[in-house]
């Protein structure tokens, strides 16, 4: 017998919304509860995740879910599995663009290891030079970008290849047209859940709601309301990869020491006036500073306070005894320049 297959769309107290892989008895979808044996097991069922569903119930159009296959990725928040990329939506204007939350939209975004793609919505609310400006500066950082507008039905479609199969993950700040944009990507659907239940609808529009929309080209986008203050990266030791341009600089040159933190130290290749270093100092010094108060961050400290001449604390790097060492003398010789290797004699 062949089992019947399908991808949850919603997730909802104790029910499933499972679109089935092929339509089965006329029916797409089924309303699902998960077997007993998954529950006993402590296995969490999410929207995203391709089941296994048993017993189904045509005309009631319900059934139970038996099994999860296996997962590729999963966020956490909101909880997506499988998540082929993620859509980051910034308005040009109402809001306005902001380099701060933009950065740390694309820092949270970037952790997740998987595809991003920027999207600038509102053209219409501002100049192409300004626009143009936008592309070149996300471009500068290591992105390209979309820009479109809904009102004016520019560009926007031009996005449905880059969507096609995929399931995609909706972000971004509040009021940018994030529901906006997912209305016009969606076809206008008919949901036959059967009998759905009040327990379906109650609770639908929680703010923390997550669900699948079904794409006209094939794949799914899910929005994510309620997830628009993206926090940093947990660990320090992050950060720096989450940068576009720190990779790139770092995939040309190195740095002196192997865990440099791109601050102060010397022989640093990617300290620079590049446009978000800034930002990524500010950054490093707070996490730094949550991850100095926090034991279980600063398992392997970064960073020691020290008091300086006027008794002002500030925190300085810690040199990690295998890792944060000279180079070797042959290793010197391709690498170090003169200034360098004097302040490692003189200070460490
Ligand atoms: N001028 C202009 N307004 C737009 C455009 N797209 C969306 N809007 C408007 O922007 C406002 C916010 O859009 P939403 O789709 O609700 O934004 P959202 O990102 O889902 O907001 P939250 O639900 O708060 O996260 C609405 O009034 C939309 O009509 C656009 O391209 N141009
Ligand atoms: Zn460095």
């Amino acid at each position: 017998m062949s089992h019947l297959v399908g991808l949850v769309r919603a997730v909802q107290a104790n029910y499933y919304r499972v679109r089935l892989r092929e339509p089965s008895n006329g029916v797409e979808e089924l309303l699902c509860v998960r077997r007993a044996r998954l529950k006993k097991m402590g296995q969490q069922v999410c929207v995203g995740d391709w089941v296994v569903v048993s017993h189904p119930d045509w005309p009631g159009q319900r059934g139970a879910i038996a099994e999860i296959l296996p997962r590729r990725n999963q966020l956490s928040r909101p909880a997506i599995a499988n998540v082929d990329q993620i859509l980051l939506l910034f308005a040009l204007a109402d809001p306005p663009a902001d380099v701060h939350p933009i950065t740390r939209f694309l820092l949270t975004a970037e952790g997740l290891n998987v595809e991003i793609q920027v999207v600038f919505t509102k053209a219409d609310l501002v100049s192409p030079q300004e626009q143009q400006q936008w592309r070149d500066r996300l471009q500068q950082w290591g992105y390209r970008c979309h820009v479109l507008s809904l009102t004016q039905g520019i560009a926007w479609q031009a996005l449905r290849p880059h969507l096609a199969n995929k399931i995609t993950v909706v972000c971004g700040p509040s009021g940018v047209g994030k529901s906006s944009l997912i209305r016009h990507l969606t076809p206008r659907e008919d949901i036959r859940v059967g009998a759905v239940s009040d327990h379906w609808h109650r609770g639908r529009h929680t703010t923390r709601h997550v669900e699948l929309f079904p794409l006209a080209e094939g794949g799914w986008i899910a929005d994510t309301p309620g997830f628009n203050q993206p926090e940093l990266p947990p660990d320090p030791r992050q950060l720096a990869a989450a940068f576009p341009e720190i990779r790139q600089r770092l995939s040309q040159d190195q740095c002196l020491f192997d865990n440099c933190r791109h601050d102060q130290e010397p022989g640093c290749c990617v300290r620079g006036n590049w446009e978000r270093y800034p930002l990524y100092i500010e950054y490093l010094h707070q996490l730094e500073t949550i991850a100095s108060a926090e034991p279980s961050l600063a398992k392997v400290p970064l960073v020691k306070a020290k008091s300086d001449r006027q008794g002002q604390q500030r925190l300085e790097p810690l040199l990690d005894a295998k890792k944060y060492r000279r180079r070797s003398r042959r290793q010197q010789h391709q690498h170090v320049n003169p200034m360098a290797e004097e302040v490692l004699d003189s200070e460490w």
